[in-house]
């Protein structure tokens, strides 16, 4: 953490990507934008609810029940009390909590939000959400609790608490009551204002936070099952003219012309290789560019959708206080998350699918053009006892397997609820959870797939069906980089280590790919 502190992501003033939330969320520091017409904007929102208050006295969720409670009157004497108790009651997560990285992100993505200008909160609160960005208090938010379309209250009132001092926070790696962490720090809690409570939660932070995270693990995603697609081509000695430039020119989908070309470049050798026993691979390796296309294809309008939603006020009611109206409507409502990532876990889930096929072929002595039974590495008298990757491929198939398992739509399962004032809700956090999960097990079918991929060139190299000089400079740096952490498997060992190993390097965009 912290390693991003010389770059401050500036809120408040230009639209704000993917990758400065992804930046604040692996430590980046966060400003809120120091132009006096910001802070003016700010604060006439606030003053206008202020006067608001005092002229009419009648604003939904300040003076009025929250949801389908909006006919509760609230009296005078309780209202600065409402926002409090919409934290409170809303404390009802449960399940895992998000990570430290994940709850930063849901930090920046509601500043986002907030900063957009028209939720009618004061600098003071926008400022002690920086301050937990720059201090590196996380929040400690449960995961599950929220249909995405009420906002995400539950989830976010764990962002509300820890600003007022309640609840816990992660710190320095430890689990901590907020209210010590703010003593040590000398931060004073702030006192959430009328609508404030509102505000921090009822928008699409948490999903969007996730979908953010989600779209830059996708995109490297799409790149390394191009880079082992190119691999696997070599150890199988498929045919590099699946991949050729004048095939693609005649289907004109920009991001599978792309993979494509990836694929193409990779395969550059002096010697083609060219399988002449079976004049087309089958289709895990021939249609890989189609496979992985449709994901690449699908990454423009993916971010497009999902930097919208970061960029938005999602917030009810918006309070416009240029033009001094309270708007009524629904901008907490996820549905452009929720089929952003139902579509981006079905992409990815495709890739792992691919991947688990084109293992599939590479460990089996009936498909794989003379490589050993299970890419075993062992060739003398021990050779019979030795089973090389064939659990690896099992482990593929079951990563895989639960990857598909979990593309089943969130967005179709929306439940009538609250009353039935939320009768028609979007569930797009259970959207995102699933695609980090999606993205989870197909990282580990890809580590997995790099290893074997590896080894099984490794094995032509050692067998002399292929020379070094024949690999494309890419593809050899590749197989020395995979070389210096896993070594050549001639002899059954345990490779759980070295899986885990290899996940964490896909985490950490290890490998510079595709430029
Ligand atoms: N999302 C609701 C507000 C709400 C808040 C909390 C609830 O528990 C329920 C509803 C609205 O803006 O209309």
């Amino acid at each position: 953490m912290n390693t991003y502190s010389n770059h401050a992501i500036v809120f408040g003033n230009e639209r704000l990507s993917i990758e400065d939330v992804v930046d604040i969320a692996n430590g980046a520091s966060a400003a809120l934008n120091p132009e006096p017409q910001f802070q003016e904007k700010i604060q006439r929102g606030s003053l206008f609810l202020d006067r608001l208050l005092q002229e009419e006295g009648v604003i939904y969720g300040v003076t009025t029940g929250y949801g389908d409670s909006c006919t509760v009157a609230i009296p005078q004497e309780l209202v600065n009390d409402l926002p409090l108790h919409l934290t409170r009651f809303h404390g009802c997560g449960l399940g895992d909590d998000l990570t430290h990285q994940q709850s930063r992100a849901v930090l920046a993505t509601r500043l986002c939000s907030l900063t957009q200008g028209v939720s009618g909160v004061s600098m003071a609160l926008l400022e002690q959400l920086t301050t937990l960005i720059n201090q590196d208090i996380a929040p400690r938010i449960p995961q599950e609790g929220s249909v995405g379309a009420s906002g995400d209250l539950t989830p976010l009132s764990y962002v509300a608490s820890a600003l007022i001092g309640e609840r816990e926070v992660f710190y320095k790696g430890e689990r901590r009551r907020t209210a010590e962490v703010f003593q040590e720090l000398g931060i004073s809690p702030i006192q959430l204002r009328p609508k404030e409570g509102l505000a921090l939660m009822n928008g699409t932070s948490v999903m969007t936070a996730l979908a953010c995270l989600a779209f830059k693990r996708a995109e490297y995603l799409a790149q390394l099952a191009s880079r082992i697609t190119a691999m696997v081509s070599v150890a199988m000695q498929g045919n590099s003219f699946h991949f050729d430039e004048a095939l693609f020119a005649v289907k004109p989908h920009p991001g599978q012309q792309l993979v494509a070309r990836w694929i193409r470049d990779d395969l550059q050798a002096s010697v083609p290789p060219r399988n002449s026993d079976r004049l087309q691979d089958r289709y895990s390796l021939r249609c890989a560019p189609h496979v992985i296309g449709a994901l690449q294809d699908s990454l423009p309008w993916l971010r497009q959708m999902i930097e919208n939603e970061l960029n938005s006020a999602n917030d009810n009611p918006i309070i416009d206080g240029d033009n001094e109206r309270v708007l009524h409507g629904g901008h907490f409502y996820g549905g452009h998350i929720a089929m952003a990532m139902d579509t981006l876990k079905t992409a990815i889930a495709n890739i792992a699918d691919l991947l688990d096929r084109q293992m599939a072929q590479l460990m089996d002595t009936k498909y794989n053009n003379g490589l050993p039974r299970n890419l075993s590495g062992s060739t003398d008298h021990q050779a019979p006892i030795n089973h090389g990757f064939k659990a690896v491929q099992i482990g593929i198939s079951a990563w895989t397997a639960e990857a598909l398992k979990h593309t089943m739509p969130a967005s179709v399962f929306s439940r009538s609820t609250e009353c039935h004032n939320q009768d028609k809700v979007s569930m797009g956090t259970i959207a995102a959870r699933d695609c980090l999960r999606v993205l989870q097990l197909t990282e580990q079918v890809t580590a997995a797939s790099l290893i074997a991929s590896k080894q099984a060139i490794e094995i032509r190299l050692k067998q002399n069906e292929i020379e070094e000089g024949q690999l494309s400079h890419a593809l050899l740096l590749m197989v020395r980089s995979l070389q210096e952490s896993f070594e050549f498997v001639s002899e059954d060992r345990p490779l759980e280590d070295e899986l885990r190993q290899c996940v964490t390097d896909i985490q950490a965009e290890k490998w510079t790919l595709y430029l």
